[in-house]
């Protein structure tokens, strides 16, 4: 069975004013009528190189307390290998449709790994306005190049460079929200399932829409994830619910964007925020990122942290393994 991508969609709607019916939300959903159009307030901004190394812990902590979502500057990866890492990933995403369907996700396959497009579980569900890329970078044990592009070629010489970075600056943030929670620096890396611990890039790719008044690429979500860091192109999309209301995100040239997921807040006994979240989509150009899911492995148990529990803070959340978790997520069913 062939699956439709949205690229071409896009690319045969290019002079029309319509879209598919099956990618037109309901009102509750539609971005023109729930983004709010008052004042917006930030999203926090860390900047991680401040010598007031205190000040940073504070405003990391406070940040995933109270949004689950901040950005951060001066944070260690080069600029230019940013740069990099999105040339090769949208030179990929602008090869012929062969080239991309050689990394496909086999359609039976289990896990999300691959170029993919999200199909509607749902009757009544909606399509999300977006082609992806899924594919592990670290550890080396967990990594299958069959779903790295080879084309570009310099893209898993990049990728591999990126991985290191992203690990790097990854386990600073956890060592700062463990300490924030009052313990040992590790403690989060740990909870996460320490050095079996997996990294998954996703490439978003978000084509131009001609009604973006109407559709969306990611609907609303929480990441499964620990942790979630995404560099995004300079096309704004992202948007955060805070406070009832849906807020755009602002664009920061080379910044991180961290959200806070799942397990964090579940390790974390409620402690830290996971962000629920969404993207819209743009009617003349193409949005893409590329968050990194720092995630357990799938027989990793996670669940509040033990030190953190006493009769005064019971615990919030039942452990799960992670694959249970995110079946059960995936599948709506209960998770208490
Ligand atoms: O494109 C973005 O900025 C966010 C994408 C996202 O939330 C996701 O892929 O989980
Ligand atoms: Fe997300």
């Amino acid at each position: 069975m062939e699956i439709e991508r949205v690229q071409d969609i896009s690319s045969s709607s290019l002079h029309t004013e319509a879209i598919p019916l099956e990618f037109i939300r309901s009102e509750k959903e539609q971005p023109a009528i729930t983004t709010f159009r008052g004042p917006v307030p930030a999203i926090p901004v860390v900047d991680l190189s401040d010598p007031d190394q205190e000040s940073v812990a504070r405003a990391v902590v406070k940040a995933s307390e109270e949004w689950g979502i901040f950005q951060v500057v001066n944070h260690g990866i080069p600029t230019e290998l940013i740069k990099r890492l999105q040339e090769v990933g949208r030179t990929f995403f602008e090869l012929p449709s062969s080239e991309k369907e050689s990394v496909a996700k086999p359609v039976d396959a289990k896990d999300i790994e691959g170029y993919g497009t999200k199909l509607q579980k749902e009757v009544e569900g909606k399509k999300a306005w977006v082609d992806h890329l899924f594919h592990r970078i670290w550890p080396p044990s967990c990594v299958n190049y069959s779903f790295w592009p080879k084309n570009p070629p310099e893209y898993r010489e990049v990728n591999e460079e990126y991985a290191l970075h992203v690990k790097k600056l990854s386990e600073t943030l956890l060592g700062i929200l463990s300490e924030g929670l009052g313990l040992r620096r590790d403690a989060l890396r740990e909870g996460l399932g320490g050095d079996l611990a997996e990294y998954m890039m996703k490439i978003n790719y978000y084509p131009p829409c001609p009604r973006p008044d109407l559709a969306l690429g990611v609907p609303a979500h929480t990441d499964l994830s620990g942790v979630t860091l995404l560099v995004p192109n300079e096309v704004p999309g992202l948007q955060v619910f805070k406070d009832d209301h849906w807020f755009d995100a602002e664009y920061i040239p080379s910044a991180v964007i961290v959200h806070i997921g799942d397990q964090i807040l579940r390790l974390s006994n409620g402690r830290y925020k996971n962000v629920l979240h969404r993207t819209t989509v743009d009617k003349d150009r193409t949005r893409m990122s590329w968050p990194v899911f720092l995630e357990p492995h799938r027989e990793m148990i996670v669940g509040p942290l033990p030190e953190l529990i006493s009769d005064d803070n019971p615990p919030k959340y039942k452990p799960f393994a992670f694959k249970d978790y995110s079946y059960r997520k995936l599948n709506k069913l209960p998770l208490d």
